[in-house]
């Protein structure tokens, strides 16, 4: 059995998984694929500082993501967290930047990286790039929340299209404004959209613990399940999700996120409209006249209303 099917976590079903092209490089995190090759799990495996993440996590995590954004046959992602801690049999989704590591210019590598990754001198806040990432994916990321979601895990959950909490486990709690930070993007303003100004605004300016059924009643995750039957519940629903068509989940996640995206949202969306258009005889017609060298004859093509 490889390592990284060897122990995962508590909740890991192994029967459903083998490990996904690249993930033994991965320290920080595990990535699986479904045997059938549809559905991508990655995981925080850091469980013993609940799954804080640092620049080598996020880099990994960019990777197993941007490898599942680019492979046709996946169509949902379950993004989760790995446990219980050893230490002290906590569970947790992530608990944000490691405060341990976070320096007067982001979060640093450690010396021996500095060293040897180009640019990695410099102190970094590129979980925001992967915060693009799951919101640009043209497919669907199911957050599965087994225990602690606090600061930029709590950002993290946001920006999931999909969110399933542990009703034993999972918690929230947004603890930028607590240690000096703050995202000012999806994290806040995103979240504002989703649970309301008021609430978000409270959960925020506050920073208090809330649980799994506040977080359902908020509107900040979609369903509340035994700990037990998270990850069953979330390959249940990305098998749901597996039954519908490609291109109308893909153009529904870009028109939901279109609105809050501005010009890269309507880029998004009419990216894929393009595609759709370049599939009909009109394109076809404007092309192949280009490359004839004539005229393009539009007459076969109605204005429709
Ligand atoms: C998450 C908690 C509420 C859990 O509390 P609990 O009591 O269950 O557990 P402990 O506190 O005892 O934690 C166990 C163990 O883990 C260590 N740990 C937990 N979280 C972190 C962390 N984030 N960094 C480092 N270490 C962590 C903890 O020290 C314990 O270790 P021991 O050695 O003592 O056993 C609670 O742990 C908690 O509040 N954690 C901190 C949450 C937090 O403030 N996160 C950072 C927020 S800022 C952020 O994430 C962020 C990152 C970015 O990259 C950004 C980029 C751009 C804009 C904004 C960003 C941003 O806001």
């Amino acid at each position: 059995m490889s390592d990284q099917l060897r122990h995962v976590s508590e909740l890991f079903d192994p029967a459903e998984w083998e490990a996904a092209p690249g993930a033994e490089d991965y320290r920080d995190l595990t990535a699986h694929l479904s045997r059938d090759g549809r559905i991508a799990r990655i995981a925080f495996d850091r469980p013993e500082v609940r799954n804080a993440f640092r620049p080598r996590t996020v880099d990994e995590l960019f990777d197993a993501l941007e490898r599942v954004r680019v492979d046709p046959r996946v169509g949902a992602v379950l993004l989760t967290g790995n446990g219980p801690s050893a230490k002290d049999g906590g569970w947790a989704f992530c608990s944000g930047g490691d405060q341990r590591i976070r320096g007067r210019d982001g979060y640093r590598y450690s010396d021996d990286e500095a060293g040897v990754r180009p640019g990695a001198g410099a102190g970094r806040l590129h979980i925001l790039e992967v915060q693009r990432l799951i919101r640009f994916m043209p497919k669907v990321v199911i957050a599965l929340v087994p225990g602690w979601a606090a600061g930029g895990g709590h950002s993290l959950n946001v920006v999931c299209d999909l969110s399933i909490a542990s009703a034993e486990h999972a918690r929230f709690k947004q603890t930028d404004a607590d240690v000096g930070s703050f995202d000012a993007g999806y994290g806040s303003a995103y979240f504002a959209r989703q649970i309301g100004q008021k609430a978000a605004r409270e959960v925020f300016f506050l920073a208090r613990e809330y649980s799994a059924q506040r977080a359902y009643e908020l509107g900040a995750v979609n369903a509340v399940v035994p700990h037990a039957e998270l990850e069953r519940t979330g390959i249940e629903w990305a098998r749901e999700i597996l039954g519908k068509s490609p291109t109308a989940i893909r153009m529904l996640k870009y028109a939901f996120n279109a609105v809050d995206d501005g010009i890269v949202g309507q880029q998004l969306f009419a990216g894929e409209a393009t595609r759709l258009a370049y599939g009909t005889e009109e394109a076809v017609e404007g092309r192949d006249a280009f490359l004839e060298k004539r005229d393009p004859d539009w007459s076969p093509f109605p204005y429709h209303y």
